[in-house]
């Protein structure tokens, strides 16, 4: 049984269809990872599970089940309540406020105590420990790697079962963005599973045990993140992988090695 069940999920802003019959797992305790350019209609389907797409002018049909719970008819607070939070694409902190409001905000919607609240703060400054040195600064202050870890500890104080991670890479120099990776990583051995949905195909495909491949609102592929990675059409087209023997050809040509993986951008 997985945790997240993701059954004949369509979605749409007004009349842009931007999901169409979507079906997708998250098996209890993985990292599953979505893959996809611009537009394909990754964070329309983390909005479609967290059911903030009405905020965005969007709609949804199908059926998202979470440990069983069907979540079509709840409202986004219920939402975080059940166990699921969201990480937004961008980072979004509230700028003007502290790091520690920040971390302070993300504990309100889960109904639990001050002691539960003090573990959850204590666990995400062993995980960022920069967030406990810049506590009393605006958030606003923070480099952007600094405010991902923000925003992924904001989440963490709601203690998750399940953490939908929008694009915690974008725009991060490569050191910053393995750091984050080794974190997601933490994150997942500590008990969270993670929808993680990355452009960064090379680094989604480490960390996942399970990928798909979202294109153009259909999923045109899915499976072990291993063998995806190992698949013609997802080292072409997502990993960047130039054709071997006209890599080889030029090779010979510049003498220069052939360098066949590549961070895939859009
Ligand atoms: N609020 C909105 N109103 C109208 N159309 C939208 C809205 N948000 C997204 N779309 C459209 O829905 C489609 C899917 O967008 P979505 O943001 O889910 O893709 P994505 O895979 O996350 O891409 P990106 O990596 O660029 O964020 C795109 O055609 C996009 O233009």
């Amino acid at each position: 049984m997985p945790t997240l069940e993701i059954r004949a999920l369509s979605a749409a802003y007004g009349p842009v269809r931007s999901l169409r019959g979507i079906d997708l797992d998250v098996p209890p305790g993985t990292i599953t990872a979505v893959l996809g350019g611009n537009g394909a209609g990754k964070t329309t389907l983390l909005r479609a599970v967290s059911r903030t797409l009405g905020f965005h002018g969007g709609t949804a049909t199908g059926t998202v089940r979470f440990d069983r719970l069907p979540l079509e008819r709840l409202r986004p607070d219920r939402i975080v309540a059940a166990g699921i939070v969201q990480v937004p694409e961008g980072r979004q902190v509230f700028a003007r406020m502290t790091v520690a409001d920040n971390l302070r905000a993300g504990a309100l919607g889960a109904p639990r105590g001050r002691r539960a609240a003090a573990q959850a703060l204590g666990r995400v400054h062993e995980l960022f420990p920069v967030l406990a040195r810049r506590a009393h600064q605006s958030a606003g202050l923070l480099s952007g790697g600094e405010q991902q870890m923000l925003a992924m500890g904001r989440a963490l104080m709601a203690d998750p079962r399940l953490l939908l991670l929008d694009e915690p890479s974008l725009g991060l120099a490569p050191l910053m963005a393995q750091r984050i990776a080794d974190t997601v990583r933490e994150i997942n051995a500590s008990g969270t599973s993670v929808l993680l949905v990355e452009q960064n195909a090379s680094i989604a495909l480490r960390l996942a045990a399970t990928a798909y491949v979202l294109e153009v609102g259909e999923v045109t592929l899915h499976g072990p993140a291993d063998e995806l990675a190992a698949s013609d059409e997802v080292r072409r087209r997502y990993l960047g992988v130039v054709d071997e023997a006209a890599a080889a050809d030029a090779d010979r040509a510049a003498d220069t090695p052939v360098r066949t993986l590549g961070r895939w951008s859009a």
